[in-house]
């Protein structure tokens, strides 16, 4: 037997023996389970796959995951989701694998650039002050005060903004796109959250096969890949004839200036096709549950309040601010919107480990060695409350955390912006993660100005991956009530 073989197992009485531990982690609140196991078992441990494929070994060992995403190109994505990532956002830069990686997010970088967010930001403080207004209209109809749900304001926040900033195009949440894309996600969030929606993927990763059936909904392409497409194609023949749209700040004249050439059409469409997508879900995930700390920590949001009213409303001022700072890292450690990722090794390795493991032997290993075709998960919940690196309140909000000192001297995961497992770490880290914290920043920044949040008593939350994290209430998604009144500065 391997070593693998020898890894401690979550307990076998709570797999089912079809599909092995896997339902049941999704199935059950955001990361619970792996920290359970984590917490009973140590940092390394395999759970029994579904549809009796290998145990996957799940690493929340800091020195392993290092060495996994340093290693990018060693441990890539598994057959799992590249072939639906194909068809629901083409193949762009998430689906990408090896040179063709390489090449692409070269490419793409120069749309991501500290000066390229810089100048996407007036575009957000716009949508913004639309979508405070929403909000206000809202709860002066309901009297002063109102129970609204969050999703219904922040989701086309988000997407209004990643429209406007992907190619300068008006995805306002009254337009008739924008409302067949947002209800073509609530349709693919809902089929998500059933057994079916679950297993689809499971079976396709073992037999890839399946999706060259003469299956209409297997080739067909997603509602947002038609749409951006129009738009795309539309902007592309444009900037033939005109070559308007080299001058824009948008990430579509980005690619189109400095590509040039370099990217075929149809990449580039895909790739915004998934920054769309990608950059939507995720960062309005980041935004519901970080405004969900605050309406249940008055005393943050007082605090943060009185900070945000002192200063010009501008991107640079509000960057600077320390306790916006420490609020939105507190967020997007706490709910990390993509709560894991799954690699496999391309060949055999030798993992190296911060914490010695026990295997069922007795032995004790200090590095893992592993063979081509492992499947692994890393559990970025799992990492970024862990008890020994956090303390014991890793799992409350607490943001001052990240103003005292300490953090100091402790074995943090690496990240970019913040050192926590959300946005990944290497050369597959989050390409968008710029212009998702500025996004955040802002629009909780702008949110808290104007209106306090507070939390509907009896109202229980869950978090669950559906396949961003998704605000459930009694088992619906895209439920998160909050009672909101208007703040009047004085
Ligand atoms: C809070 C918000 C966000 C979070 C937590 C987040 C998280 C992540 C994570 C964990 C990955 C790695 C996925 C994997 O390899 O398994 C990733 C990749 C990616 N993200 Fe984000 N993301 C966020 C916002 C955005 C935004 C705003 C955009 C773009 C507009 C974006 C675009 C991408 C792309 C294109 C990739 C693929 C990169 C590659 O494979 O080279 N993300 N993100």
């Amino acid at each position: 037997s391997t070593t693998k073989d020898k890894l401690p197992l979550a307990p076998l009485d709570e797999a089912s023996l079809v599909l092995g531990h896997q339902y049941r982690i999704d199935k059950t609140e955001c990361g619970v389970e792996y920290t359970r196991w984590t917490g009973l078992l140590g940092k390394v441990f395999r759970i029994k796959a579904a549809l009796f494929q290998p145990d996957v070994i799940i690493v929340s060992d800091h020195l392993a995951i290092q060495h996994i995403t340093q290693n990018a190109y060693t441990y890539s994505k598994s057959e799992f989701l590249r072939p639906i990532i194909a068809t629901l956002l083409g193949r762009g830069v998430l689906w990408a694998e090896g040179d063709e990686h390489r090449i692409q997010r070269k490419l793409i970088a120069p749309a991501f650039t500290p000066s390229a967010i810089k100048a996407m930001s007036p575009t957000v403080l716009q949508v913004l002050d639309k979508t405070v207004q929403r909000f206000q209209h809202d709860i002066a109809a309901l009297g002063g005060t109102a129970m609204l749900n969050l999703p219904d304001y922040i989701g086309p926040c988000i997407f209004e903004i990643v429209g406007r900033v992907g190619f300068n195009h008006d995805l306002g949440y009254n337009t008739t796109e924008s409302k067949q894309v947002l209800a073509a996600w609530k349709q693919d969030v809902q089929l998500f959250s059933t057994f079916g929606g679950w297993l689809a993927p499971h079976v396709i990763g073992i037999m890839p096969w399946i999706t060259k059936l003469p299956i209409k909904a297997l080739h067909e392409d997603s509602i947002v890949k038609k749409i951006v497409y129009k738009i795309g194609n539309r902007m592309l023949e444009e900037q033939k004839l005109t070559g308007e749209h080299s001058e824009g700040t948008s990430i579509f004249s980005v690619l189109v200036k400095e590509s040039g050439s370099k990217m075929d059409e149809k990449t580039l469409l895909d790739n915004i096709v998934t920054f769309l997508v990608v950059g939507h879900e995720t960062t309005a995930s980041a935004i519901h549950f970080t405004l969900y700390d605050l309406a249940r920590n008055l005393e943050a949001q007082t605090r943060l309040r009185e900070e945000v009213m002192d200063v010009d409303f501008t991107f640079e001022a509000l960057d600077k601010l320390p306790y916006l700072d420490a609020v939105v890292r507190e967020g997007i450690r706490l709910h990390p919107a993509a709560r894991d990722t799954e690699r496999v090794a391309l060949e055999d390795d030798v993992i190296p480990l911060r914490h010695p493991i026990t295997l069922a032997d007795g032995s004790v290993i200090t590095s893992l060695p592993v063979k081509k075709g492992d499947k692994f998960i890393l559990p970025f919940m799992t990492t970024n409350q862990d008890p020994d690196v956090w303390g014991p309140d890793g799992a409350e909000f607490v943001p001052e955390r990240w103003l005292d000192n300490s953090l100091e001297g402790r074995d943090l995961p690496r990240g970019p912006y913040t050192p926590t497992l959300s946005f990944l770490d290497g050369a597959r880290m989050c390409i968008g993660w710029r212009l998702a914290v500025m996004e955040i920043k802002l629009v909780i920044a702008g949110l808290v100005k104007a209106m306090e949040f507070k939390e509907v008593p009896g109202v229980k939350v869950d978090r669950i991956a559906s396949p961003a994290l998704q605000p459930f209430v009694n088992g619906q998604p895209g439920r998160l009530p909050v009672r909101v009144t208007p703040v009047f500065s004085t």
